[in-house]
């Protein structure tokens, strides 16, 4: 991969310490990514190890203690529309319907260059492409968690991100929903080759969606430890790809940092509890 050629995203060097009553807490060291635009980067690693923080400092919601985050050639520091944000529970607006969620965010970025009939087709091209236009006048309280989860894709879609930052977007879901949202997001990709940074701990669905999967240390100072090239061709279906070495040997590479290499003692008794399937999922 060249990083150079096309590079949307560089990450550099990035400290993160927290002051908390007990004194300075570091809970990263010099994090340091270079992402092309049109990647799907997945980010794994044990709970606590600084996901979250690395996604929050590129969203512009935290400011690095040291390092910084460039997005096409300008410093990163405050939140902007260029970097729309997914969280795992939707946070959708409860008194709006799902149009009127999307069209919030619609209005912020395009007031100014998109009339209101190109706002109103724009607003539906993006609720069906997440498969929502049968219910897009419904309120959050009329639809299911997955369809919340589609909503809160569509608005972030619809601000036409350069950078995608999705914060483990389907782990409220159960398996199956999971799997409808994975593919429909591999949809997307195919059509719209957005960035993407997806905090998962799914070591499945980072195979499965990723071209790269970074793999971060424990805590505290967590940095990233090793990066996996995910070369599989697409679109990539899954139950071709559970039949595929390659696709099984880039998972136990991954499961071989997570439990052997940053092997965690609450997380080894955790997953002796699990059934087979539920333990890729890290904790
Ligand atoms: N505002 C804060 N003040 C103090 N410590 C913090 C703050 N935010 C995060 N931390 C600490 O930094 C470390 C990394 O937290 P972070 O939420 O980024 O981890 P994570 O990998 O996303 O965890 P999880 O997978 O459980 O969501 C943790 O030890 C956490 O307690």
């Amino acid at each position: 991969m060249s990083l150079t050629k096309n590079l949307l995203l560089d990450i550099s060097k990035i400290d993160m310490v927290f002051p908390t009553p007990k004194g300075d807490f570091t809970a990263l060291k010099e994090v340091d990514l270079k992402i092309n635009k049109g990647e799907f980067i997945s980010l794994i690693g044990h709970s606590g190890c600084g996901k979250s923080t690395v996604l929050n400092v590129v969203a512009g919601l935290y400011q690095a203690t040291s390092g910084g985050v460039i997005l096409n050639g300008k410093e990163v520091n405050q939140p902007g529309p260029e970097r729309a944000v997914v969280f795992q529970n939707h946070s959708l607006l409860p008194w709006l319907t799902a149009y009127q969620n999307v069209e919030l965010a619609v209005k912020q970025v395009f007031a100014k260059t998109k009339s209101p009939k190109e706002m109103q087709e724009w607003i539906e091209y993006n609720l069906k492409l997440v498969h929502m236009d049968h219910a897009m006048h419904k309120r959050p309280d009329e639809i299911s968690g997955g369809m919340k989860q589609r909503v809160g894709i569509a608005r972030a879609l619809a601000m036409q991100p350069e950078v995608l930052l999705m914060d483990e977007p389907f782990g409220a879901l159960d398996a199956l929903t999971r799997a409808h949202m994975q593919d429909s997001l591999m949809e997307i990709q195919d059509e719209l080759n957005n960035t993407v940074i997806m905090i998962t701990h799914d070591v499945d669905e980072a195979v499965l969606l990723s071209d790269r999967i970074v793999m971060m240390t424990n805590g505290p100072a967590a940095t990233i430890g090793e990066i996996l090239d995910i070369n599989l061709e697409r679109p990539r279906s899954r139950l071709e790809l559970a039949k595929d070495p390659i696709y099984n040997q880039y998972r136990s590479e991954v499961l071989t940092f997570l439990y052997e290499k940053q092997r965690k003692v609450e997380s080894i008794s955790k997953t002796k509890t699990e059934t087979s399937s539920s333990a890729t999922n890290v904790a």
